[in-house]
């Protein structure tokens, strides 16, 4: 179907000059002879390896220094009337200079002529009106360019707003820059400004950042990816797979002075599961005997237990893959994840401030305090409502997780390890609630030897923070009693417990609102896999020029206009803000027009993006046979 056929169409074809102006839709664009078709291999390459073996198509003679390019594949030869009275292009004063078009010089052919009756528009390459060829149209008709112009506004009262007008106020985008580093501003052209309408945005406050997900959060993904895919270094002499985990790399290291898990000396691995290809964590305790397989029952119960704040427990076994009776103990993996004591209390190496080498002294803010407080002692509640204990409420096994985030992790081990003491649960809940004091007060006083000297670290504490924690840690390291219990503790902090909660809802708004710009992102993959399944298809219902015709033409030539623009010293345009531009206005299917350019730059159309859009669905659904 030719696109100019389209009876609602108000594309306007601009021609090359015919040699007469007499007859402005040249024969030669009705041509689709294939022998007077230039030949593409001589338009890639510059010469063509068939040229005497056969191909059928036109091969200008060598010693022609400019050959003459071949028509483009214009579905229609004639312009129907209602293209003819449909807005055309036209500069708004005739008498003075036009400014270029949005489209970049290097896409504009030497002379252009907008052919309607006997009179002509010249363009030069740079899209500007060209005097002298107004200068000989005049002399051989003084008045014909001011009387078309105003024919052209008596045809269509619009034309007046010419929005190629506009081009001289464009300017490069305000956030071309910001956006990204690598989309460099550089050899300016003009752009269509956004028209903001055409996003969804939730928050329109923060529009500068809304094209992908903050940099922030995307930079953390990222990083947690390249964490979870990491390769341990080779020579480690570690088991190939053990109970269906494989890729086994250690999350800390196995040389140097080490630290004892109760009796044992444990090792941490991140591993990946054969069944689910998900990767886990495996704390390894070395040299352990299983004297009961009544031990892992509580891991069962572990394994029950979900809570944000818990690192669940996904299963446990004793395995001789290291060379010794070891139990492992599963869990789910956070990457990039550290402990508590890694992120606050650990000396920091000393940098240099105000010109001198200083020691870090990083005391913990009192909001990330109280938000570690109420997220450890939601999770101990909920362990302790479930019948079990943490038993190892430590700086060393509170994993911090991302911003603010913590989880207790190392649940379930310790029972293991001393299923045979068989202890009563209350008073190991009462032990968790001493170990949660001393934590607070470790993380307050930056030391996890604060507790030795208790009543210097509570002054201590009294000075920087507010009584209310003070308060908290000594109910918490009160002797053992029935009335001593974690629910008491929600009560001595309600109003920490609601900005926790709100600040929960923002975080919870921010990351909906980052979801949002990756949904608008999702739309435009969906337009470019459209333009991939259209553009350059080599066959398609036997015909091989399927996607060169019709309203394939039409999509192939936006394709160009969007992606292969070049600047005035004939640099690609890789300018991802007019990308966007384009494509959003093409999704909206707004009635703005646009100017595209034949390849040959023989000829040029003025489509607005809706007809663009209604070519590319067109297209598409032939395809897709819908
Ligand atoms: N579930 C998990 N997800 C991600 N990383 C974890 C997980 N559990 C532990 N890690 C990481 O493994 C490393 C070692 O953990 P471990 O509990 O042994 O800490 P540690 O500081 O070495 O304590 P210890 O001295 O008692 O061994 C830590 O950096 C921790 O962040």
């Amino acid at each position: 179907m030719s696109f100019f056929s389209r009876p609602s169409s108000s594309a306007v074809k601009i021609v090359a000059p015919s040699s007469s102006h007499s007859e402005p839709s040249s024969p030669k664009f009705a041509r689709k002879d294939s022998t007077q078709r230039q030949c593409r291999n001589i338009m890639i390459y510059g010469s063509c390896k068939f040229q005497d073996k056969g191909c059928i198509y036109y091969h200008p003679p060598l010693d022609s220094s400019s050959p003459v390019p071949p028509d483009s594949p214009t579905p229609s030869a004639a312009l129907p009337a209602q293209a003819v009275n449909a807005p055309v292009f036209v500069p708004k004063n005739p008498a003075s200079p036009v400014p270029a078009p949005a489209v970049p010089s290097s896409h504009i052919g030497p002379i252009f002529a907008l052919s309607t009756g006997s009179s002509e528009y010249h363009y030069d390459e740079s899209g500007a009106y060209d005097s002298q060829a107004q200068q000989s149209d005049m002399s051989a008709n003084p008045e014909g360019v001011a009387n078309l112009a105003e024919h052209f506004q008596a045809l269509d009262p619009s034309m007046n707003m010419n929005p190629y007008d506009q081009v001289g106020d464009m300017h490069l985008m305000d956030y071309d820059g910001a956006m990204d580093p690598f989309y460099s501003t550089e050899g300016a052209f003009a752009h269509q400004p956004l028209d903001y309408h055409l996003y969804t945005h939730s928050r329109p406050e923060a529009l500068q950042q809304r094209y992908f997900i903050s940099d922030n959060v995307r930079e953390e993904l990222q990083r947690r990816s390249e964490a979870t895919y990491a390769a341990p270094p080779p020579g480690l002499n570690l088991p190939e797979e053990t109970q269906g985990y494989h890729s086994l790399m250690p999350l800390e290291s196995t040389i140097g002075e080490r630290r004892k898990f109760g009796n044992w000396y444990s090792t941490v691995y991140k591993a990946l599961n054969s069944q689910d290809g998900i990767a886990y964590v495996l704390r390894r305790i070395e040299n352990y005997r299983l004297n009961s397989q009544a031990a892992f029952s509580s891991i069962e119960s572990w394994s029950r237990l979900k809570h944000p704040n818990v690192i669940s427990v996904k299963e446990a076994f004793t395995t001789r893959a290291f060379n010794d009776n070891s139990l492992v103990v599963v869990y789910e993996y956070h990457p990039t994840a550290e402990t508590v004591f890694d992120a606050h209390i650990k000396t920091k190496a000393p940098q240099f401030q105000n010109g001198r080498l200083q020691a870090q002294t990083s005391r913990i803010a009192e909001r990330t305090l109280w938000s570690y407080i109420v997220q450890i002692a939601g999770a101990i509640k909920t362990v302790h409502d479930a019948g079990l204990a943490v038993r190892v409420v430590d700086p060393t096994k509170i994993l911090v997780t991302g911003n603010n985030r913590v989880r207790v992790s190392s649940c379930g081990i310790v029972d293991v390890l001393m299923f045979e003491a068989r202890q009563d649960i209350a008073m190991l809940q009462q032990e968790d609630l001493v170990m949660f004091g001393r934590l607070i007060l470790s993380l307050c006083c930056n030391n996890l030897g604060a507790v030795n000297n208790l009543q210097k670290s509570l002054e201590n504490v009294g000075r920087n923070y507010p009584q209310e924690i003070r308060n908290i840690i000594v109910y918490l390291m009160q002797k053992p009693s029935p009335l001593k219990t974690i629910r008491q503790v929600f009560d001595m902090m309600k109003p920490q417990m609601l900005q926790e909660f709100d600040e929960s809802l923002n975080a919870v708004d921010q990351l909906e609102s980052d979801l949002m710009s990756e949904l608008e992102n999702g739309r435009i993959v969906r337009l470019l896999c459209k333009f991939g399944f259209i553009d350059e298809r080599p066959e398609f219902a036997r015909d091989p020029r399927w996607s060169e015709t019709g309203d394939r033409y039409i999509v192939k030539l936006f394709r160009d206009y969007v992606f292969h623009q070049v600047d005035q010293n004939g640099q690609p345009v890789v300018n991802i803000s007019h990308v966007l531009t384009c494509l959003n206005k093409l999704d909206a299917g707004v009635d703005e027009r646009i100017m595209l350019v034949s390849r040959d730059e023989q000829s040029c159309l003025v489509v607005s993006y809706r007809e663009i859009k209604l070519c590319m669905e067109s297209a598409f659904s032939e395809l897709s046979g819908r």
